[in-house]
């Protein structure tokens, strides 16, 4: 649906988006992430023919950017990371606007869908920055684009709003919208998108599923462990298992090869006549790796 090639992207001669490529398939949430300055803006700000890069080549359904603007203009959604309208707007009258420029019914379900009913008669200037959020979203819908760029839409949400966005990605997820996500919310990454790419100084670091990301980190599983007869504990290394620490009863082992750190864990208690009450097995978080590229990228 979306392909990047060798996209290159100079301000004041210096490059900030360099030799970049990456691609997303129909219906898919792919997730932008990467530490300030990294580049993610500058390439969304490109795929949406904001900014003219200068070099490479971005292909939307089947458009090059460079060439065919207008026909992209008409499947794209856009919401900025930093947008602005008049500040004597009401957000009904946006929504009218925006529906009459493409001919079409005014969305004002989108308002209600964003909570933004009852402020329908609020002045743009006088809305919270979370109220603007959701409107500039509920806009970036109206027109029922097939492909949805969202530039840190969840940044100045409330608890509330976040988790509304969360539901509008899903829900359009469901009807098969491609959607780019830039954010630097780590679970809200993890949970929402089928693929990330981080990136770090204008180049892709990683690319992949979320559980590929965290798989990958230099970081091992924890493996936590409370049995009836606490017969593990004082805790040792046993196979892959390596001991960390001992907490409330807990004992707390580290391994990169979890399968078989759990299996000898496990066998030990039953050769122990010992009883499991809880295991808990968690790998390394996303955060978590993402800490892990960027130390390791500086
Ligand atoms: N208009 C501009 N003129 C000159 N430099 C710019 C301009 N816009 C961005 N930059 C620089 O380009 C680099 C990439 O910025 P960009 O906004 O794309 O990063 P980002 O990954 O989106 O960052 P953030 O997470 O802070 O939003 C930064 O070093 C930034 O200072």
């Amino acid at each position: 649906m979306i392909s990047v090639n060798n996209l290159l992207k100079k301000y004041n001669g210096v490059p900030v988006v360099n030799n970049l490529n990456f691609s997303v398939q129909k219906g898919e949430v792919f997730g932008l992430l990467g530490p300030n300055g990294a580049g993610k803006t500058t390439t969304l700000e490109c795929i949406e023919g904001m900014r003219k890069s200068d070099g490479g080549e971005i292909n939307i359904s089947g458009f090059n950017i460079q060439q065919q603007e207008k026909e992209i203009r008409k499947i794209l959604g856009i919401q900025l990371q930093v947008a602005s309208l008049p500040e004597n707007l009401h957000p009904k009258e946006a929504m009218q606007l925006i529906c009459g420029w493409n001919g079409q019914q005014v969305r004002l379900d989108l308002l209600k869908r964003f909570g933004l009913e009852s402020l329908s008669n609020k002045q743009y200037g006088q809305m919270s920055t979370g109220q603007k959020r959701r409107l500039h979203l509920a806009l970036a819908l109206a027109c029922n684009p097939t492909i949805v760029i969202l530039d840190e839409p969840t940044a100045g949400l409330d608890v509330q709003g976040r988790a509304e966005l969360h539901e509008a990605v899903r829900e359009l997820k469901d009807k098969n919208t491609t959607i780019i996500l830039a954010t630097h919310d780590m679970s809200e990454a993890e949970s929402l998108c089928d693929r990330i790419a981080i990136m770090i100084q204008g180049q892709i670091a990683t690319i992949g599923t979320p559980a590929q990301i965290t798989s990958a980190a230099r970081r091992e599983t924890r493996i936590t462990l409370l049995t009836q007869n606490n017969s593990l504990l004082p805790g040792h290394d046993i196979g892959d298992a390596h001991f960390s620490k001992e907490k409330d009863g807990y004992g707390v082992w580290t391994s990169k090869d979890t399968a078989n750190a759990v299996i000898a864990l496990l066998n030990n208690v039953r050769h122990n006549e010992d009883k499991v009450i809880d295991l808990r097995v968690e790998r390394p978080s996303l955060e978590e790796a993402f800490l892990d590229l960027i130390e390791g990228g500086q």
